[in-house]
């Protein structure tokens, strides 16, 4: 196993408290080296749980999509860079102003920003839903657009947005990609999803993977599987 495929695997610790985290991690041991800590486990126990995170050595993905007004995001985003935090998100759809002021509170923190652009739990009809008409892969080009040309150079999306958004700016973005799902594995309420090697071999930076591996009877050999699916893609 490379460890190189180890780094480009985050684990989504979506849990409940400080304590169960710590269990979950007892259990996956060396296997991962990246934590997102998420709505669900941040909400719960504050930036006590990052501090303690990087305190042990992991590097930390703050996942907590913030869209606001753009003084409130930009605030957001300098207190989650003071936190020390590797990366971090907003949503693209809150617009131009927003996405400016938010990148740049990043000032010499080395955090980078990723920009949320169609959340991979949605489908076409969700989509429409919310009054978007485009096929999905328009609107993530076009939220794509709006954070590149306001200096986003990160991004979260489908894999299925992959191949158009590697072949319009090449290695310039990193992307980031949940809906990653082992083959056969359950769905869940993710809807746009790839397996760990198509994700890979269709250009991810990183890969988002929470319940497959959080639910499994082995997390740790559940990670495993995945970082060899990962280097051998
Ligand atoms: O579009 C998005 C943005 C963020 N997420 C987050 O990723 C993980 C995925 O967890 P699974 O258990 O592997 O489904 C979760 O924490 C989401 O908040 C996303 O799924 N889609």
């Amino acid at each position: 196993m490379s460890a190189s495929a180890k780094e480009k695997f985050i684990v989504a610790l979506d849990a409940p408290d400080a304590s169960s985290t710590y269990q979950l991690l007892d259990r996956l041991g060396d296997s991962v080296s990246w934590i997102k800590v998420g709505l669900q486990l941040f909400t719960a126990e504050g930036p006590s749980i990052v501090r303690e995170l990087k305190a042990r050595g992991y590097r930390v993905f703050l996942d907590l999509k913030f869209h606001d007004i753009p003084n409130t995001a930009k605030e957001a985003v300098a207190s989650a860079a003071k936190l020390g935090v590797d990366m971090t998100t907003i949503h693209l759809g809150g617009g131009a102003k927003m996405i400016a002021a938010a990148q740049s509170a990043v000032g010499d923190s080395g955090m980078l920003i990723l920009g949320v652009t169609v959340l991979t739990s949605f489908d076409q009809a969700q989509l429409e839903g919310v009054g978007v008409h485009d096929p999905v892969e328009s609107q993530v080009s076009r939220l794509v657009r709006l954070g590149y040309d306001n200096g986003a150079r990160g991004i979260v999306c489908s894999p299925l947005e992959l191949p158009v958004l590697r072949a319009t700016y090449g290695d310039e973005l990193t992307i980031v990609t949940p809906g990653v799902r082992p083959a056969g594995g359950d769905k869940g309420d993710q809807q746009r999803v790839m397996t760990p090697a198509e994700a890979i071999r269709a250009g991810a930076s990183y890969l988002v993977i929470g319940r497959p591996i959080t639910g499994a009877a082995d997390p740790r050999a559940a990670a495993l599987a995945i970082t060899e699916e990962i280097a051998s893609a």
